[in-house]
């Protein structure tokens, strides 16, 4: 017999997501479907799924999928698009928490706009000229000279799947220095593997490698998908109190057979 389940797009930033309360645990997670469902010609559409279940520490627990049907690693856009989800279901009014694979998150709404606490970053290493970190997603980051021309599929393409990131994957963003303080990103994803209209994880781990050694407490992120700023504070080659902040819209929701 077949079940139907009520699902939500949400965007954050052109980043876009099915969304589907799974607090009674009955959402069979099974990664043909999820790829399926995640489909723009067959399915819903989506660069991924992200269910909302129940946490014993928390307001909610975050489980995430990238388009392939594969569970990843923290989603930094999903997880603003799912805070802005349990505003909608009434978990809370202001402020949150909630529990994502890479542990505890804070988060605030306010006017649509919802604004994420990330994980400490304890170091970024060098790969050549490029930076690498994990900011709950691993990340490449390479500075060039103009975003817009930049060929970001073929080459970040070639570095997600060169020796020593194919294994594990990599999200690639390739990055223009707008001025001090701002920056335009573009970010070849893993697990969409091809580009997106932005990443939160990503846009973070740029404006942390433009933060780096300089005296500078926010960063605005252009994407292609709008606006972003990052938050974050400096203790030598660490960084705390990493905040994400941008829209979280509810696009539509239907209904579908499982
Ligand atoms: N779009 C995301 C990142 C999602 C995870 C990524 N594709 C991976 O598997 O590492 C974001 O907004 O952070």
């Amino acid at each position: 017999m077949q079940n139907t389940v009520q699902f939500y797009k949400y965007q954050g930033t052109g980043n876009d997501f099915v969304i589907i309360d799974n607090r009674d645990l009955q959402f069979p997670k099974n990664s043909e479907r999820i790829k399926h469902l995640c489909d723009r010609r067959f399915g819903i559409g989506g660069d991924g799924l992200i269910l909302l279940e129940n946490d014993p520490q928390a307001d909610f627990k975050m489980v995430y999928y990238n388009a392939d049907g594969n569970e990843s690693t923290m989603c930094g856009n999903g997880g603003r698009c799912l805070v802005a989800f349990a505003h909608f279901l009434d978990l809370f009014e202001e402020k949150t928490t909630f529990i994502a694979v890479d542990g505890l998150h804070e988060a605030a709404i306010s006017n649509g706009n919802v604004k994420l606490k990330m994980i400490d970053v304890d170091e970024i290493k060098k790969d050549g000229d490029s930076s690498v970190l994990n900011t709950g997603s691993p990340h490449f980051v390479q500075f060039v000279n103009s975003v817009p021309d930049f060929p970001v599929f073929t080459k970040g393409h070639e570095i997600r799947n060169s020796p020593a990131y194919c294994a594990e994957g990599i999200n690639v963003n390739f990055v223009e220095k707008l001025s001090d303080s701002s920056i335009f990103v573009r970010t070849y994803e893993r697990g969409v593997e091809d580009e997106t209209y932005s990443c939160g994880t990503g846009a973070t781990a740029s404006a942390l490698v433009l933060m780096q050694d300089k005296d500078i407490r926010s960063v605005n992120v252009k994407v292609l998908g709008g606006n972003l700023k990052i938050y974050a504070e400096q203790h030598g080659s660490s960084f705390t109190d990493i905040w994400l902040e941008g829209p979280a819209v509810q696009v539509f929701s239907g209904k579908i057979s499982i």
